[in-house]
């Protein structure tokens, strides 16, 4: 043991820690760390996909595929991080080197995201993509041994920091640690897509990706730094042997203990010691078997960053003041964690204790899941909203068919420019995706005699030959103001352009220049603009965030207070595990479903996680809370007494042969097992 436990002079924390209101200082250490590292992680994800396609080139599948592989491996590795911590370097030592291979590769990308490196001919693109590749490929593997790495570690050794009698203080903890992980993620999601748009470079400015990745990249040195100026007064537990090997010793020695029955003698302190293991084991896997249901949770939560922020695509997100992005509305769930997270510690659980209900952590996390069903119903609900607009823009205009990924033209015009007049056509756009929101569609058709040239203050359309029609092109949405020129006379026309609008303006052929142009166009919806507001969102993102607080922050902290002393971060990294397989269920069911309306899969999604929430409910009636810390007290009472028996019994040479015996016993179960490997 480093550090001696008891805080109970009131002065002291577990270790050296001061205790400020009740509180041990070191966390404030780790809460601060996990603020900057989460600012690191969610920033740099932030524009990932956005680096892959504009700086690396890719196409946006291999962009998709590889954002979601990076995003899955970083709730994988926690499993090798938590192996390493409770079997061999202890979780201190963990989160301090796996940090430095988490900066590394912050670095790493930072540096493969500066252009000017293998830019010789100095024209502003990369002469050796490969370079860039490698370099940001090593860096996003690093990065992933990293932040999942340290994942359970920081947290469970958060929860260390605590002794037996403070467990109201350290379920606070996981309050605040959630707080922090979504204040950093709030923050950095806001700030790194702004640094990303300014310009930067030595021979010529690009977007300024290299800074993007370079401010996380300098938070996780910072998060480092803050967690080694704490390192005096946290309490440090001391790995308790190699687990994983300890967990296959006692089987196999179980089997050994089986077959050599007769010849091995074992001693009770012995005896003991197994037990203890076996006990903590037990402990484990109990647990882990609860959590067979969770991922569906995470599947549902997963899809606020792609199936909803799609639905946001065919909102109206104009907010007054303010014109939210499709993909800025997924901020909302760290904003309402950030209210959530204090309301409910400090009125909704207390309140409902008041009631004399007895909300356990099992039954927290039903509610949970259940609030993320009733999000789901409300998406269903603003999908059938959105369909119906939609719908009704396909009964009012002829000119209109959309698919994914594309929108169809069908267009037939007849003579209402001018009376010869006849174009029939097919044509597609490609849909521009979220990134793009803020520009919509339009085209001219000019009924005219005389070419017509088309321009606003900011672009050239180009010349428009008589009877013909300009190309689509795109202008930000809002109001615009066009210029109609044929010769050395103008006029001018001005429209406004609705989200996810696109239009067809016919310049009549009674058009006079030098006079007002308004009249003489008709300008035809070719796309509706976006008619169901984005606030219509709100409800389910407050249905799972509500959700998550109940469930993720509850799961948090269930995962500590029931794991053994020697398996704080295995259990975490077992509950990281459970957002891992929802990662991968999502990317799954991206591919496999196939239902042809969007709001059915909503439902069937709610549908699917009530299902799954009565089997949780039904294991967790069976499952009973346990408080590890006493059974480890009571076996280790047990094992200390009977170490003194054994001693105090006469007879070494017994305990030489005992020893003979179990190493003879040993050797039999190796060659055992080797015969059959
Ligand atoms: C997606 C948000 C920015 C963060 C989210 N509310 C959250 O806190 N988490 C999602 C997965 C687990 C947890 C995290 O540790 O990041």
């Amino acid at each position: 043991m480093a550090d001696k436990e008891d805080p109970k002079n009131g002065k002291m924390g577990k270790g050296k820690s001061k205790v400020v209101c009740g509180y041990p200082l070191s966390i404030f250490f780790i809460v601060v760390n996990e603020f900057c590292e989460r600012f690191s992680y969610y920033g740099m994800r932030a524009v990932l996909v956005l680096y892959f396609k504009y700086f690396l080139r890719w196409d946006d599948d291999l962009a998709t595929s590889i954002y979601h592989t990076f995003v899955a491996l970083c709730y994988l590795t926690p499993i090798l991080g938590a192996i390493v911590a409770d079997s061999w370097l202890g979780k201190f030592k963990t989160i301090i080197y796996l940090s430095i291979v988490y900066a590394v590769g912050q670095v790493a990308m930072a540096v493969s995201a500066i252009h000017d490196i293998t830019d010789s001919d100095r024209d502003g693109t990369p002469d050796s993509m490969t370079f860039h590749i490698v370099l940001s490929m090593v860096g996003l593997f690093l990065i992933a041994l990293g932040t999942g790495g340290i994942k359970p570690c920081v947290a469970a050794f958060g929860g260390d920091q605590f002794g037996e009698h403070q467990d109201r203080q350290r379920r606070t903890f996981f309050s605040v640690f959630y707080l922090c992980i979504n204040g950093g993620s709030l923050l950095s999601t806001i700030i790194t897509p702004v640094l990303r748009a300014q310009e930067c470079g030595i021979y010529s400015k690009q977007k300024c990706y290299s800074l993007a990745f370079g401010v996380p990249a300098a938070l996780m040195v910072v998060a480092l730094v803050v967690f080694i100026i704490g390192s005096g007064m946290y309490y440090k537990a001391e790995p308790q042997g190699n687990i994983m090997l300890d967990v296959c010793k006692c089987i196999g020695v179980s089997l050994a203990y089986t077959i050599c029955i007769n010849t091995f003698y074992i001693t009770a302190y012995q005896q003991w010691l197994k037990k203890l293991l076996i006990a903590q084991i037990k402990m484990v896997l109990k647990v882990l078997f609860l959590y067979i249901p969770l991922p569906m949770f995470w599947t549902l939560f997963d899809q606020k960053g792609s199936r909803w922020t799609l639905q946001a695509t065919t909102m109206d997100g104009n907010f007054g003041a303010l014109v939210i992005q499709p993909d800025q509305m997924q901020t909302v769930n760290p904003i309402l964690i950030l209210t959530l997270v204090p309301i409910m510690d400090s009125l909704i659980y207390p309140l409902i204790k008041k009631c004399g209900l007895n909300f356990t952590p099992l039954k927290r996390m039903t509610v949970g899941m259940l609030l993320a069903a009733i999000a789901f119903v409300c998406a269903a609900l603003v999908q059938i909203q959105i369909d119906v607009s939609t719908k009704q823009l396909l009964h009012s205009s002829p000119y209109i068919l959309s698919g994914q990924g594309f929108i169809y033209f069908k267009l037939t015009i007849k003579g209402k420019a001018n009376s010869d007049t006849e174009i029939v056509e097919n044509q597609a756009i490609t849909f521009v995706g979220f990134t793009d929101y803020f520009l919509v569609y339009f085209r001219f058709v000019n009924g005219m005699k005389t070419a017509v040239n088309v321009s606003t203050a900011a672009a050239d359309f180009g010349l428009i030959e008589p009877f013909y029609y300009s190309n689509y092109s795109q202008i930000k949405n809002g109001k615009a103001t066009f210029t109609l020129r044929s010769g050395s006379q103008s006029c001018e026309y001005s429209t406004n352009f609705g989200f996810g609008s696109s239009y067809t303006f016919f310049i009549h052929s009674t058009l006079v220049f030098g006079s007002n142009c308004q009249d003489s166009v008709t300008a035809v919806e070719d796309i509706k603009p976006n008619s169901v507001h984005m606030a219509l969102q709100i409800p389910q993102y407050f249905f799972i965030t509500a959700g998550e607080v109940m469930f993720s922050v509850t799961g948090l902290e269930f995962s500590y207070s029931q794991a053994p002393s020697n398996m704080k971060a295995v259990l975490q990294a077992g509950w990281l595990f459970t957002v891992a397989i929802g990662n991968f269920i999502v990317l799954i069911v991206a591919e496999l479903a196939k239902i042809p309306k969007q709001w059915a899969e909503y439902v069937l999604f709610a549908s699917l996680l009530v299902a799954v929430c009565v089997i949780f409910s039904i294991m967790a009636y069976f499952y009973t809370y346990i408080d590890p810390t006493e059974i480890e007290a009571q076996f280790k009472k047990k094992i200390n007494e009977d170490d003194e028996d054994d001693k105090s019994k006469p007879g070494k040479a017994e305990v030489e042969m005992v020893k003979r015996d179990s190493i003879k016993c040993h050797d039999e179960y190796d060659k055992a097992t080797q015969t059959k490997m």
